[in-house]
């Protein structure tokens, strides 16, 4: 007992660190990403983004007290109106407007994704759901501090991603970061050995989904 965090990314450690250096992240990273990969993320990341927005919302009616109620809503409002309002201006800069993003077909990944973390969250306790949650928000936390490690990196002018990586290397979206680690910190310093190896299997299911998300960027999937 006493588990953290940090042992659920050692619980699947492989899978965490495919998820982290996947292909599309270096060549993200080194301006090489094809401009229709990152177009074709784009558009999926939007649906991905509408539909966490429900997951959160979902966080909040599995809240039983005042401060796991605020920290859903803290949630609900980071992807309102700071993940989504910046990312409708990606996507309007990179030539994608709002009308075509009400219209886009939903890919399998997308789908997959975004359903495994509801669905997770309908049949568990808050727990569940924010373990689902994890690999979204700390992970593309720790993508951020990977990129910018790294030696081939490109950042500025030369690369057309870098809003892209300074959008998640921000303070802001550090903080929220640390807060959600630290709430998880806190709940799994109580569970039992065999209640981690459940919420380790949600949250290794859920990365390798980030890894299908990734992929599906890259082959501009369906
Ligand atoms: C596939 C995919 N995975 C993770 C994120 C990152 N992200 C999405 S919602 C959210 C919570 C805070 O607003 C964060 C960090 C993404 N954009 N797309």
């Amino acid at each position: 007992m006493g588990y953290r965090f940090k042992d659920l990314t050692a619980a699947c450690h492989d899978d965490w660190r495919a998820y982290l250096e996947h292909d599309f992240v270096r060549q993200l990273a080194d301006a090489t990403l094809e401009q229709e990969a990152f177009r074709h993320y784009l558009k999926q990341d939007y649906l991905f983004l509408v539909h966490f927005a429900r997951a959160y919302a979902l966080a909040a009616y599995k809240s039983r007290s005042l401060a796991d109620l605020r920290h859903a809503h803290e949630g609900l409002k980071a992807i309102l109106d700071l993940e989504l309002g910046l990312h409708v201006g990606f996507c309007r800069d990179w030539g994608i407007g709002e009308e075509e993003l009400d219209g886009l077909p939903e890919a399998r990944a997308t789908m997959a994704y975004t359903r495994y973390v509801l669905d997770t969250g309908h049949r568990g306790d808050l727990l569940d759901l924010h373990v689902a949650l994890a690999p979204c928000l700390v992970g593309y936390g720790e993508i951020a501090d990977w990129i910018n490690g790294r030696a081939g990196t490109l950042r500025g002018d030369a690369n057309p991603y870098d809003a892209w990586i300074a959008m998640y290397e921000s303070d802001e979206f550090q903080a929220a970061r640390r807060a959600e680690e630290a709430w998880l910190d806190a709940r799994l310093a109580e569970v039992t050995p065999r209640r981690f190896e459940e919420l380790a299997t949600v949250f290794r299911d859920a990365t390798r989904l980030e890894i299908d998300f990734w992929q599906m960027g890259l082959d501009c999937a369906l």
